[in-house]
């Protein structure tokens, strides 16, 4: 056996490795490479969905579908790495293992991501998909199983290279790894986003999703060797045989035995797991009773997560109702995620520094539980401030016809002002080229109308459930129009614009990101979605061109009329009128902050925390075991906002987000129960006391032998003398 193998020379190896401050040089090599992998990973996440639309060309359902199902594999895999690690190869070599299959697989998807592969005719689009959906699907399969089965590997790991007597260096520890994993990820999905948005190719320039993907696999390399650099200065601690085995061979044999032992006539243990003693090890007993006792505490923690993970879903969804621009800067909705990692890059430096210390001096012990147990009511509290949020933009949004009613707008295209009647409603006079400011609504599905003096009388059908515009001509004794107009606020904060054509010529409407198409005489184009800021329209009629430049919001709808008077020239742009359908965003993405401020306080609490109390309570041959079963609660978490959102189906968002809310407070509250009975252990003291115990036994089976050896050597002698004797008589 080498001096590393040994687990009791160990601690002695750990206290003997370079030191800077305090701290084993070791753990830089460590922080380096998480820095890196968290890069890699997210970077490549960031374009992903993306990818799947444009690159691949699937619909949204199947793009989001596999996006959740790549990310739920991504932390279902790390007990996979962690059984490999704690019962195989050891942290160590498990990570570089993986690493170089999680590389493999960011490298398959930058390379299925070019697209002149097999673009053959060249025309920028690749001519067969089929290679480029497996190699990617390939490609993110051995992400999936490199990224999760070394992330409990890593955080294990690093908690190994310190000594027992190193607590305090070891939490700092956990503290900057969370740092890494953060300032990584805020990195990269500044960046990738940008890489993607550059044209490359080398038959035609396309999108570059090449370089967003071959960048985070160049990161995952650089990972790699970072960590392969620093290989002489880690301690290694080597498995201890196949552990995950064993503990389940230990379980099963312990319920056998106490199904056996049913009867009164036993008399009972202390704990179920002690009816193993007769066959297994009291040590590995012990270790698993240290393991279940965690286990058992994480049971509720899934529900952490469970908000935790809606950033990325929900609040980025309230974000495209919400008015991004700050200042001269626009904010897009998904940006306001990287929030969180700004964020953290704050809080736990001040949580380390000044609230906790600040904490310990006013005498209170604020112990790992307790924490975990705040961070979870500050998820809740960030939860009930989204609902707030939600509150105040659902008063700005727009009132929508129920099914039962039908809406109506209307849209003068004549050059004199009209006036109109409807049920219910005073006359309405209509300037010439303008729209109602409001829709009408009505319960009829068909209502009279008269127009004009003399009044020219109609009756007209309305569609049930929507939004229509009634197009007035310039003669009103003329066919009527009536288009059909969007019902909810376009999607991501876009906005959905239409042209209406009132001259008796063909005009061609476009911008560079959009073609409106040829709108015929009298006639409307098809709603086009536009990003927000100013854009700039051109109007083509014949030979004759006009510029409108107007600036967008988030989220409106406009109809643009073109009215017939309209003179093509450096003038025109007064002559178009725009009719506001949907107003824009006016809630502001500020509003969003808050929230973002107390589930990423919550998360320090509750998540770096957990990361360490998982490494601190877990014993020496299943550290990375029990990592894993943290992350598998991230896992369920994942699942359980699919399951609730499903059952839930709540008429309004605000209340979706009571409701989780309110879940998370039931499930804190019976976690701070468990978390009252739950006794810290220090498993190394407690392996130590074992292994004492077992040499002492041994020296006291040494004694007992050796005792008995001497006897049995003096009987022997005795023996001896007593046959040379014989042999002496008989001999004489
Ligand atoms: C489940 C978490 C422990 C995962 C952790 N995520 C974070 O630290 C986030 N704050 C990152 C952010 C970019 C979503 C991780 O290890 O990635």
């Amino acid at each position: 056996m080498t001096d590393k193998e040994d687990p009791k020379k160990g601690k002695e190896k750990r206290g003997t490795s370079k030191e800077v401050c305090g701290y084993p040089l070791s753990i830089f090599f460590i922080v380096v490479n998480e820095f890196c992998e968290r890069f890699s990973y997210y970077g490549m996440r960031a374009v992903l969905v993306l990818y799947f639309k444009y690159f691949l060309r699937w619909d949204d359902d199947l793009a989001t579908s596999i996006y959740h199902t790549f990310v739920a594999l991504c932390y279902l895999t790390p007990i996979l790495g962690a059984i490999v690690a704690d019962s195989w190869l050891g942290k160590f070599k498990t990570i570089i293992y993986l690493s170089i299959v999680y590389a493999i697989g960011q490298v398959a998807m930058a390379v299925s991501a070019i697209h002149d592969i097999t673009d053959t005719d060249r025309d920028g689009t690749p001519d067969n998909m089929t290679f480029h959906v497996v190699l990617s699907m390939v490609g993110l399969f051995l992400i999936a199983l490199g990224t999760g089965g070394i992330k409990p590997c890593v955080a294990a790991f690093g908690g190994d290279q310190f000594s027992d007597h190193q607590d305090r260096q070891r939490r700092t520890f956990f503290s900057v790894f969370y740092l890494c994993i953060n300032g990584g990820s805020l990195l990269s999905t500044i960046i990738t986003p940008i890489l993607r948005a550059q044209d490359c190719g080398i038959h035609s320039q396309q999108k570059c999703y090449s370089l967003a993907f071959g960048v985070p696999a160049a990161l995952m390399l650089v990972a790699l060797v970072v960590f392969i650099v620093g290989s002489g200065m880690y301690y290694k601690a080597e498995p201890q045989g196949n552990i995950m085995l064993d503990v389940c061979k230990c379980i099963g044999f312990a319920i056998k035995n106490r199904y056996r032992h049913r009867s009164n006539q036993y008399p009972k243990r202390q704990h179920w797991m002690d009816w193993a003693e007769e066959k297994y090890d009291k040590l590995l007993i012990a270790q698993i009773k240290m393991v279940l006792k965690v286990l058992f505490l994480y049971i509720p923690l899934p529900m952490f997560w469970t908000l935790f993970d809606q950033k990325g879903s929900r609040w980025t969804l309230q974000a495209t109702t919400m008015n991004g621009h700050f200042g001269s800067l626009v904010i897009q909705p998904d940006q306001m995620q990287t929030v969180n990692p700004i964020l953290i890059l704050t809080l736990v430096p001040i949580m380390d520094s000044v609230i906790y210390p600040l904490i310990n001096k006013c005498g209170l012990n604020f112990t790992p539980l307790k924490r975990m147990t705040v961070g979870m009511l500050l998820a809740a509290l960030a939860f009930v401030c989204a609902a707030l949020v939600q509150i105040e933009i659902d008063k700005t949004l727009p009132t929508f016809p129920s099914t039962s009613q039908s809406q109506l707008k209307l849209l003068n295209m004549g050059s004199e002002t009209v006036t109109v009647k409807m049920p219910g409603n005073d006359p309405l006079n209509l300037a010439a080229a303008q729209a109602s400011n409001e829709y009408f609504t009505f319960e009829a599905g068909q209502i009279d109308i008269s127009i004009g003096h003399p009044e020219v009388r109609n009756t007209i059908s309305l569609a049930k459930g929507q939004r229509q515009t009634l197009l007035i001509p310039s003669n009103i004794t003329e066919e009527w129009l009536m288009t059909d107009d969007i019902t909810s606020k376009p999607q991501e904060g876009n906005n959905a614009i239409r042209f209406v054509n009132g001259m008796n010529t063909t005009v061609n409407v476009s911008i560079p990101a959009a073609n409106f198409g040829l709108i015929e005489p009298f006639s409307y184009s098809n709603y086009s979605l536009i990003k927000n800021g100013k854009v700039t329209f051109t109007l083509w009629s014949g030979s004759q061109s006009c510029e409108y430049s107007t600036d967008f919001g988030f989220g409106s709808s406009y109809t643009f009329f073109i009215p017939s008077t309209l003179v093509f020239g450096p003038n025109c742009q007064e002559s178009i009128t725009a009719a506001e359908d949907i107003k824009p965003n006016s809630v502001h993405m500020a509003l969003q902050i808050p929230q973002y401020f107390f589930i990423t306080a919550g998360e320090v609490m509750f998540s770096v925390t957990g990361l360490e109390f998982s490494y601190s309570q877990a014993p020496s041959n299943m550290k990375a075991v029990l990592q894993a079963g943290w992350l598998f609660t991230v896992a369920i978490g994942n699942f359980i906002v699919l399951i609730v959102a499903e059952l839930a189906k709540l008429p309004k968002q605000w209340a979706e987000y009571v409701l989780f809310a309110s879940l998370l407070v039931a499930v804190c509250f019976i976690f701070s129960i468990m978390a009252y009975f739950y006794t810290y252990i220090d498993p190394a003291e407690i392996e130590a006391q074992f292994k004492k115990n077992v040499n002492e036994d041994d020296e006291d089976n040494k004694h007992k032998l050796q005792k008995t050896e001497v006897e049995m050597n003096k009987r022997d002698s005795i023996k001896c003398h007593d046959e040379d004797d014989k042999d002496k008589q008989t001999k004489m």
